[in-house]
Formats: structure tokens, sequence, C-alpha cells
């Protein structure tokens, strides 16, 4: 699959060598009925009956992972829906053109707020589409998914404070209903900002024929935004590149585990020489990315008018729920199906925590130790998702979810194809972290493998120095600004102006991520456990 050295032999550990073809997904109408992609497409949660190719995503049966661009697909996102659901597309063109302000902004006035309800009005007012059209593409889905998960996160964070949060029937029976399918959660989720969320910066030349170009990381445009700004792009193309230069990370991977198959000397001596590549380019390569959000994304900026729009659920001030309207009503499940029977459970908002490409290291290293602890077992959750085995950490205490658990909650928001490759890397019969433990006396592969692990732990350190950099420390100038103003309103001087204008509310727990965690605890804990994951030589 990977353009790597050849391995010395050829492993069962496999995900396919073919690449997918360059096709939009436009249907498989020019095919013979012979061809495997003419075969009926399979239920999406169900998936395909035993011993037949998933069709769903033309590369699904490489897990939809592609050789070139890895986790996010090889040519640009479905950019429109065709035009039967033109009203949706329009409500979101609509809302971004308008520059809809968050219903927290402090002193919002009262032009912004009549603007704002009148564009929920005419969402309110939108007919509720059909969707089963949609389900004939994989493709088509992502995009009602994105198109209708943008249109709710406008809907509920354009809403004044303290107002009650129901989702109208036009959001939430199309976007539950399309989420079932995919299974993925009804909200904004890391494939809808970053994964599907790109075109070329610079466009193929119109006359081009021919496959489409593979995307570059320094060829990105990002499609979808809140506020127009170009830190909010910025934030989305960062992840973006690192999803692009992981690639290699995955080509490592493979002829690694071809490598361990063999495990003869040479291929030890080959492993080690794929680990210390491996180290480099998360040490070096992926973490550079990382800090590099420092370039074009202000810390302010991304606090107070980017972060505010991502809050699921659980991350609410005031601990309001989110009513999708229609749900529990028998007249509604008759006519729009079971997933409208009970609420959805999934509702924490869209975090590169949901990169199947980091969750594909840890489990690769065998760093996902935390994982089980949180289970009191090893192996696959209930629910798809992947856990590790051993010992673990804990995230908060005082019946705070552990850090394994949150892990294993935010592969939940992962396409499924990615998920089920998770699941095919976990149950590799060699994993590599055992090999080196039985290796243990080769000097060479231990320091490898403690390269490669300490390289991610470097990777875990530059984003608690970004995490760092935009949530602690604006929310920290918040709270001085508000002492001041405290401490004045006390004096009787009145220092209001200096957050007038400037600082959006935060009446919510500055102690919380997008996923509703106690972030800084939790992402220091999956630092240690990478940290402690060297092994010590035999
Ligand atoms: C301004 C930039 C960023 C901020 C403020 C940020 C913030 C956070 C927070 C608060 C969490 C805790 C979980 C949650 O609440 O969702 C988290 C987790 C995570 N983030 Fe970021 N993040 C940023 C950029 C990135 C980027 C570019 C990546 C690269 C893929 C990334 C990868 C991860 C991963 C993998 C986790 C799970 C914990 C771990 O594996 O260590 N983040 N992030």
């Amino acid at each position: 699959m990977f353009s790597t050295p050849g391995p010395s032999s050829v492993d069962s550990t496999s995900w396919s060598e073919t690449p997918p073809l360059h096709n939009n997904d436009a249907g498989p109408s020019n095919l013979p009925p012979t061809h495997f992609l003419s075969q009926p497409r399979p239920e999406a949660e169900a998936g395909p009956p035993e011993g037949v190719v998933d069709t769903t995503t033309l590369a699904a049966h490489d897990f939809d992972v592609d050789p070139r661009t890895g986790f996010m697909p090889p040519q640009p996102p479905l950019a429109r829906l065709p035009c039967e659901w033109e009203a949706w597309e329009v409500a979101l063109d609509d809302a971004i053109s308008q520059k809809l302000c968050l219903g927290s902004t402090p002193d919002l006035d009262e032009a912004s707020r009549n603007l704002s309800e009148r564009w929920r009005e005419g969402v309110r007012k939108i007919s509720i589409l059909p969707t089963s059209e949609l389900k004939a593409s994989e493709v088509m889905l992502r995009r009602a998914h994105l198109v209708l998960a943008w249109l709710m996160h406008f809907y509920i964070n354009t809403l004044p404070p303290a107002s009650s949060i129901v989702i109208p029937k036009p959001i939430s029976i199309p976007l539950l209903q399309v989420s079932s399918w995919l299974a993925l959660p009804p909200l904004l989720t890391y494939s809808d900002d970053v994964l599907y969320n790109w075109r070329y910066l610079k466009p193929p030349h119109p006359l081009s024929t021919g496959p489409f170009p593979t995307p570059a990381p320094d060829n990105l445009a990002c499609v979808t935004t809140f506020t127009s700004t170009p830190s909010e792009s910025h934030f989305y193309l960062t992840s973006a590149r690192i999803e692009l230069h992981g690639v290699r990370a995955l080509a490592l991977m493979k002829a690694t585990m071809d490598e361990a198959f063999v495990r003869d000397a040479l291929a030890l001596r080959r492993i080690a020489a794929y680990l210390h590549a491996l180290a480099r380019l998360v040490g070096g390569v992926l973490t550079d990315e990382l800090l590099r959000m420092r370039e074009g994304c202000a810390p302010d900026v991304f606090y107070h008018q980017i972060r505010p729009w991502f809050k699921g659920e659980d991350s609410m001030p005031g601990a309001r729920r989110w009513v999708f309207e229609g749900v529990g009503d028998e007249a509604v499940v008759r006519a729009h199906g079971e997933c409208m029977r009970a609420p959805p459970k999934d509702l924490s908002g869209p975090s590169a925590g949901q990169s199947a490409l980091v969750h594909a290291l840890n489990i690769f290293l065998g760093v996902n130790v935390y994982a089980a602890h949180a289970r009191g077992k090893s192996g696959e959750g209930g629910d798809g998702s992947v856990s590790g085995s051993g010992e673990g950490v804990s995230a908060g205490g005082g019946g705070e979810m552990s850090a394994g658990d949150l892990m294993i909650r935010m592969q939940r928001y992962m396409p499924r194809h990615h998920r089920a490759f998770l699941r095919h890397l976990s149950a590799n019969p060699r994993p590599l972290r055992a090999l080196v433990q039985e290796e243990s006396s080769n000097m060479d592969l231990v320091e490898a493998y403690n390269a490669a692990v300490t390289a991610l732990k470097t990777f875990r350190d530059a984003h608690i120095r970004i995490v760092t950099l935009y949530i602690v420390g604006p929310s920290r100038r918040v709270d001085a600004g508000r002492k001041v103003d405290a401490a004045a309103a006390a004096v009787g001087k009145g220092h209001a102006s200096l957050s007038k204008g400037k600082i959006i509310s935060t009446e919510e727990d500055q102690e919380k991520g997008t996923g509703g965690t106690k972030f800084i605890t939790f992402l220091k804990n999956v630092r240690d456990v990478t940290a402690n994951s060297v092994v010590s030589q035999g």
C-alpha cells in the first residue's frame, strides 16, 4: 500500500495495497453490473454480509484509508449537495455571509440579535427534506452531516444565553437520520471541520483531465468556518496538514508489521530503522506542524470568537440540555424511523482528539495502556471502539471519567471505517510493544522503540503548550479582567470599560475542554502514560 522499502516477506496484516479509484462517488453508474462497485450499497450500520466487500466508500476495502492521504479523502470532498437539498446549503451560506454573532456576546446589539432570530426563524420554516436518496452515496451523506451539523451549531450558539435549546424538526429529523446511517453522533465532529472541510488552494487547471492531484499540505484551503477569520481556517488546516504528513507514519507502521511477521535479525534491524524514522516524523515534522498553529491563529480570537461555537451539550453553560424536536413522538418515529425514538447520547463538541491518526500511533506503539484500566478488561468496547491492556490512569478522580474512557469515547466520533481500521490495528497478532519486550536484549531495537515513544511524548508536550497558549492563557486574562472590574466596582470607580466589547461571556467552567473534560489533567495523564511506556533494556 504505502511506499516503503520492501519487507523481507509479505505479511497477513494488511490493509489493501490497492489505491482507491479516482471518482468523486458520483455513483458507479458507468460500471458494468458485474463490477463489485455496482453491487447494492450495504447497510452502513450493519456493514456488508460476511465475505462481501464493503463498498460504502470507494476506499472502504482500505478502511477508507488512502495510501496518499491517509484518513483524509484523496480528492476534495463534495462542495454542495444536489438541488433537492439546496435549502440547507442556502441557510448555511446565509449564516456565514450574515456573520451571525454568538448569543453569549456581552452587550450584543439589537440589530445583531434580530438578525440571528430572523435566520433561526428561516431555518424553522424549511420543510423537512427527505434523506433516503442521500443514502445512495457515502459522499453525499457526509456532506449532509456536515451542513446539518454546522447549521445546528449556528442555531444553538446564536440563541440568547439563558434560553432553552430546542433543535427544530427541519434540522433534528434529517440530522438524526443521516447520523444514524453514518454511525456518527448528530453534531459537529472532527470529520466535519477538518477531514471533509477542505479544497485545493490552487485548483488544478480547469482544462486538465485525469485524476485529481493528491492534496498536498501546502495546497489546502478551508471551506466552512463560523467566523470567516484566517485564525479559524488556520486552526482546521493545522490538523489537516498533520493528517497528510501522518501518511508516512501509516506507511512505517505497515512496514514494521510486515517485518514483525518475519522477525529474523534483518527484520529486527529494519524495524529499528522504521521506528527511528517514525520518531523523526512524530517528534519533528508533526510536532513542528502542531506548533505552527501559532503562525496563523491568534489565541484570543480562538478563545473568544471561535471556540464557543464548538460547544457540545456537556459544555453548555447552565447545564442546559439539547432537545431534538420530534424525538420520542410516536408519529415522528413511524414517519422518519427508529433514530427518532430516543435522544442521542454522544453530544460532545469536536476535538482533534477525534483524529484517528493519533489513536493509530497509540495503538501501534502500545501506549494505549490507559484504556483497560477504565473498563476493567481489554479488547473491543461494545460500541466498536478500541481499548488496550495493562495499567491505567484516571483523569480527575471524584467520579471523573478516566483518561482511558475519554480516549475511547473520542473514537465514537470518528467515521466508522476509521474506527474499523483502529480495531484492525489493535487486533494485530504481533503487537510491537510485546515484540520489543521479548527482544529487550536487542539494544538497537529497544532504543529505536523508546525513541518513537519519546517522540510521541514530545508531540504531547507541544500540544499541552498549545492548549496553554490558546485556552489557559486567555481564560486567565478574563479572570484577571474580572478581578480588576470587581475591585474597581468595590471602590466605586467602575472599570467596566476594561472588558467591554473585548471579552465574550465565559460563564462556562474554565477547566472544561470541548468534550466537557477537565482537560489539563487529562492531557497530562495521557502524556505521562506515553512517557512511562518506554521499555527497559533486558
Ligand atoms: C488551538 C489548538 C488546540 C487546542 C486549543 C486543543 C485543545 C485540546 C483539548 C482541550 C483537548 C482535551 C480533550 C477535549 O476537550 O476535547 C485536546 C485533546 C487532543 N488534541 Fe488538541 N487542541 C488543539 C490542536 C490540536 C491539533 C492541531 C491536534 C493534532 C492532531 C490535536 C490533537 C489532540 C489529541 C490527539 C487529543 C487527545 C489527547 C491526546 O492524545 O493527547 N489538538 N485538545
